[in-house]
């Protein structure tokens, strides 16, 4: 078994971005700049907002967080979302997900100008994707793809199994893998909360991705011998033993999955990590009108 160390890998492609970002403020005078929004004061998306704002400065990227109260009405939202949109200044655009109940995530998500839509969630982006056509790719599927591509995973022919069909990871991760590149050329398939034996289609997978947000759920009795596992799992549990307070669990029984895997994603320190990086290079790329001219 070898552990995908999205640590080691995270940091060695910033290095890369960072070189870039540094021609990029040679040649425009300027930095790449993200802008975050954060809608109330969920703790995991506290950590997630702070740790995007803590990669951009350590690549060379401007980065701003705009902060709401959970109170802020989807009009207002969207009105600020607008404002940004016009604003030359600003390269990439996100709103941290989850949002508070009163305001729909589509609505939210289709404000933002396709072209400054970093996280890849815009249906103009996400059909583009399909197509295999120049796009923003969502950031935890496309920090995935990185991974995979740095170990050399060939994925071509395999039998992809992915749990869980969120909108910002199991969906466009079987999309990405059914495409005609590598990674990627896998049969695919999605299973989900109503799939009626998700044991069995998992046991016939070459490749997992669990992304399906509850703890252990993959053991070790549905996983073939040989599987590539990646765990998108970060479910988080309050502990008293750790320093910050928390604990988290990935949505795969590590400690009994890991010895019948060829390779496998830790949590913490797997895929979590390579999803900034995702995020990081689709703002460079934003900055640079790579991906629309
Ligand atoms: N607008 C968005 N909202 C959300 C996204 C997204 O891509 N765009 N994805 C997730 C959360 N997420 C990014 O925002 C994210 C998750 C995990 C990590 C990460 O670094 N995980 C670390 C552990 C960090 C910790 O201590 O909690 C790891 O796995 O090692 C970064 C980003 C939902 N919302």
């Amino acid at each position: 078994m070898q552990l995908l160390d999205g640590k080691l890998v995270s940091e060695k492609i910033k290095q890369d971005i960072a070189a870039e970002a540094a021609e990029f403020l040679a040649s425009n005078g300027r930095k790449p700049h993200l802008v975050a929004i954060l809608v109330g004061h969920d703790g995991g998306s506290e950590t997630y907002v702070a740790s995007k704002m803590r990669n951009c400065k350590q690549v060379g990227f401007d980065s701003t967080n705009i902060r709401y109260e959970d109170d802020i009405s989807q009009e207002e939202l969207i009105q600020k979302i607008e404002e940004l949109n016009q604003d030359d200044r600003i390269d990439g655009l996100i709103v941290q997900l989850p949002l508070p109940k009163h305001i729909d995530p589509e609505k939210i998500t289709e404000a933002i100008d396709y072209r400054k839509d970093v996280d890849g969630f815009h249906p103009i982006n996400l059909g583009r994707m399909q197509r295999n056509l120049p796009c923003f790719i969502p950031a935890t599927p496309y920090g995935i793809l990185l991974m995979l591509d740095h170990y050399m995973i060939q994925t071509t022919g395999m039998h992809a199994v992915v749990v869980g069909r969120s909108n910002i990871v199991g969906s466009p991760m079987s999309i990405l893998l059914a495409r005609n590149t590598q990674p990627g050329n896998c049969t695919v398939t999605l299973t989900h909360s109503r799939t009626k034996n998700v044991k069995e289609e998992v046991l016939r997978a070459d490749l997992i991705i669990a992304a399906i947000g509850k703890k252990n759920f993959i053991t070790a009795d549905m996983v073939k011998e040989g599987a590539v596992v990646i765990d998108v799992g970060i479910n988080r549990e309050v502990s008293t033993l750790t320093k910050s307070g928390y604990k988290l669990y990935g949505d795969v029984d590590f400690e009994s999955v890991a010895p019948k895997a060829s390779y496998i994603t830790p949590v913490p320190g797997g895929v979590g990590l390579m999803t900034i990086v995702g995020l990081l290079k689709n703002t460079l790329a934003a900055a640079k009108h790579a991906i629309y001219p």
